[in-house]
């Protein structure tokens, strides 16, 4: 049995070693939190051989010096985790909680030689390390819905019911035993059961960056790098997705199309630097008028493009009027002389319409709108049929190209 109980900490052990090799994959990440983890596996790779050669080594190093490692190792795991959501690390209170169980294992180890004790000081400080783990994931937003952090949230919580049972068991001496590589039910359970401790909360962490980090890319893929409005590519997917959801029953779904007025003039008396600024000014405005679920995207240079669901005819015309009010009584205040746009408002006509030809009659209808003599709002309905102006009929071609319709 005392073999089975060594080739467990070894097989630990090299589970530790191959989340070592994990992180190390992660290392470019840049993501808070890898590198204490690294240093928590780095450190039970160091812990796990001297609770092994228990019996061969000496005491001071199988029981101190590696209960120094094992309980450096979790509050590494903590700290990995605080780090990882930009969470203050609670180091003084592991530094002080460490040496407190450091110092009560060598009080239970030179002064009254008590493995049991010692079991439960180690336990008391690994069982409050994983809760505070569970707890730091548990309050992260919308933790509950994404798979990860369901994960490292239960494995923590449970690690640390598992500790506080086993704090339990050896403090009410439920089980005798006279030695650590004993041969006994709660041994076994709480070793095999311990195994699974560190690789579970790093699976747990990796997972956590892993997701952070495809959420990242997709950020960057879907936003507009200046305004960070929704990318042009990000457009066309939300609005085949608005439209199939209006197929399902929200039948109102509109668009708006607007386009700053004479920018080429911006960009040629103050600069390049002053249009990105009006760019980025104007996008700020119209999400603080749009509602939440409305997307506000910039469909190339200074043309933007809102989707507005559940949105009729009036409706989307409003917002339309509100946000060429808006801009133009900014331009007079808030350092963008002399700025208008100009919008074209389409609603959806139904089933057979497709998102491409619903943006060509909101282009049509802004194009409408620069031609009347811009800063206004036209609808597509106010254009007369076969109105569009044929000078601009390759902006909605080329989205045709682009996306295949
Ligand atoms: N600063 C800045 N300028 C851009 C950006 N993208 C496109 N532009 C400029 O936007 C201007 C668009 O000019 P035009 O297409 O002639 O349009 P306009 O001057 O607004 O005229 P109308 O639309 O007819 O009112 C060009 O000067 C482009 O260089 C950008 O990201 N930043």
């Amino acid at each position: 049995m005392a073999v089975l109980y060594t080739l467990l900490l070894l097989v630990t052990c090299a589970l530790s070693v191959v989340m070592l090799l994990v992180l190390f994959a992660l290392r470019r990440s840049r993501t808070p939190g890898v590198r204490c983890w690294f240093a928590a596996n780095a450190a039970a790779t160091l812990a796990l051989p001297l609770f092994a050669a228990r019996g061969v080594a000496p005491d001071f190093l199988s029981i101190e010096v590696a209960n120094f490692f094992m309980l450096g190792a979790s509050g590494f795991m903590l700290a990995g985790y605080r780090r990882c959501f930009s969470r203050p690390v609670p180091l003084r209170m592991l530094l002080a909680g460490g040496t407190a169980t450091l110092a009560l294992v060598a009080g239970f180890h030179y002064i009254l030689d008590s493995l049991p004790m010692r079991i439960v000081a180690v336990s008391a400080f690994h069982g409050a390390v994983c809760l505070a783990i569970g707890l730091t994931v548990a309050r992260v937003p919308h933790s509950r819905t994404r798979y990860p952090f369901r994960f490292a949230a239960c494995a923590a919580f449970a690690l640390a019911f598992g500790h506080f049972v086993r704090l339990g068991v050896y403090a009410l001496q439920a089980h005798g035993h006279d030695g650590f590589l004993d041969p006994g039910l709660w041994n076994l359970s709480f070793l095999a059961f311990g195994t699974l401790a560190l690789p579970l909360l790093t699976i747990g962490g990796v997972m956590i960056v892993y997701e952070e980090l495809v959420a990242r890319a997709n950020e960057l893929a879907n936003r507009d790098f200046l305004t960070n409005a929704w990318s042009r590519r990000a457009f066309f997917e939300i609005a085949e997705r608005e439209r199939n959801r209006a197929l399902r029953g929200h039948p109102a779904l509109s668009l708006i199309v607007f386009d700053v007025d004479h920018f080429k003039a911006v960009n040629d008396s103050q600069g390049h630097e002053a249009g990105d600024r009006v760019l980025v000014g104007i996008v700020h405005q119209v999400q603080s008028i749009i509602r939440s679920v409305d997307y506000c995207a910039r469909l190339g240079g200074e043309e933007f493009a809102i989707l507005l669901p559940d949105a009729d005819r009036g409706q989307a015309r409003a917002i339309a009027e509100r946000i060429r009010a808006s801009v133009m009584e900014a331009s007079a205040t808030a350092g963008m002389p002399g700025c208008t746009v100009s919008a074209g408002v389409a609603t959806w006509l139904g089933k057979p319409e497709t998102m491409v030809e619903l943006l060509r009659r909101a282009d049509d209808a802004l194009y409408g709108a620069k031609e009347q003599g811009r800063n206004r709002v036209v609808s597509a309905e106010e254009m007369a049929p076969g109105e569009p102006a044929a000078a601009h009929a390759a902006v909605p071609q080329a989205a045709v190209c682009a996306h295949g319709r």
